[in-house]
């Protein structure tokens, strides 16, 4: 079963704590956090002062994706937090395996993320030390933005690099995710998905993280 993340980034964050344990109840499997630093991205986020209130809220594990120009800087910031994953960029690391190395000394699962036009080659010699490669199916930055289509290929021929190198890595999708592609997604061989409009819009958070869960 596809296992679902909600990006707190469509949360109210004037009723953060209420969202979060909103999401939490209806049956999410993962807590996505959007942490961007108005550099890599055109948007300015949330901190480690943000993230540790949603961590102290949250029953489900956190999954936090760095958006950022200085990743080992953020992954120092964030890791006392104990996320379940932190994803950074490949675009943005010139030294992506020996980052790998150090969230995972740190007791975190690492994971590296895609942007929509680098292609599923680049992780090809990472994908053995990896537990997620997420692949960003809208432009990263901003929530409520559409889907992608290309993804759909692209996860194909990560599912098939992954079969091949490292079964037990997952493949996330994020960005524009609804009940109308969920399927695609699925045959595709994506293992979770990141949606934030399409919950948190949603008349029952419940019905949505279900319709997502196939
Ligand atoms: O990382 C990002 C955007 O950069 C995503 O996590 C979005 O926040 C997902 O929002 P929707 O596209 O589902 O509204």
């Amino acid at each position: 079963m596809i296992q679902v993340a909600p990006s707190v980034l469509s949360a109210d964050f004037g009723n953060l704590q209420r969202d979060v344990e909103a999401i939490c109840d209806a049956g999410c499997d993962l807590v996505h956090v959007d942490v961007m630093d108005g550099h890599f991205v055109p948007n300015l986020t949330i901190g480690p002062v943000v993230v540790s209130a949603i961590a102290a809220c949250a029953t489900k594990p956190l999954d936090i994706h760095l958006m950022v120009e200085n990743n080992t800087f953020f992954v120092d910031l964030f890791a006392p937090l104990k996320p379940a994953y932190i994803s950074f960029h490949i675009e943005e690391e010139k030294h992506p395996h020996r980052l790998i190395q150090k969230i995972r000394s740190l007791g975190i699962k690492p994971a590296i993320v895609l942007n929509p036009h680098t292609p599923p080659e680049s992780v090809e010699y990472l994908l053995q030390d990896l537990d997620m490669i997420l692949l960003m199916s809208v432009n990263p930055g901003f929530g409520g933005q559409s889907f992608i289509d290309t993804v759909i290929p692209k996860a194909s021929k990560l599912n098939e690099m992954r079969n091949r190198l490292n079964p037990n890595c997952l493949i996330q999708v994020d960005g524009g995710v609804t009940d109308k592609n969920i399927q695609s997604l699925k045959d595709a061989g994506v293992d979770v998905v990141v949606a934030g409009s399409y919950v948190f819009n949603h008349a029952s958070k419940k019905e949505a993280i279900k319709s997502l869960q196939i």
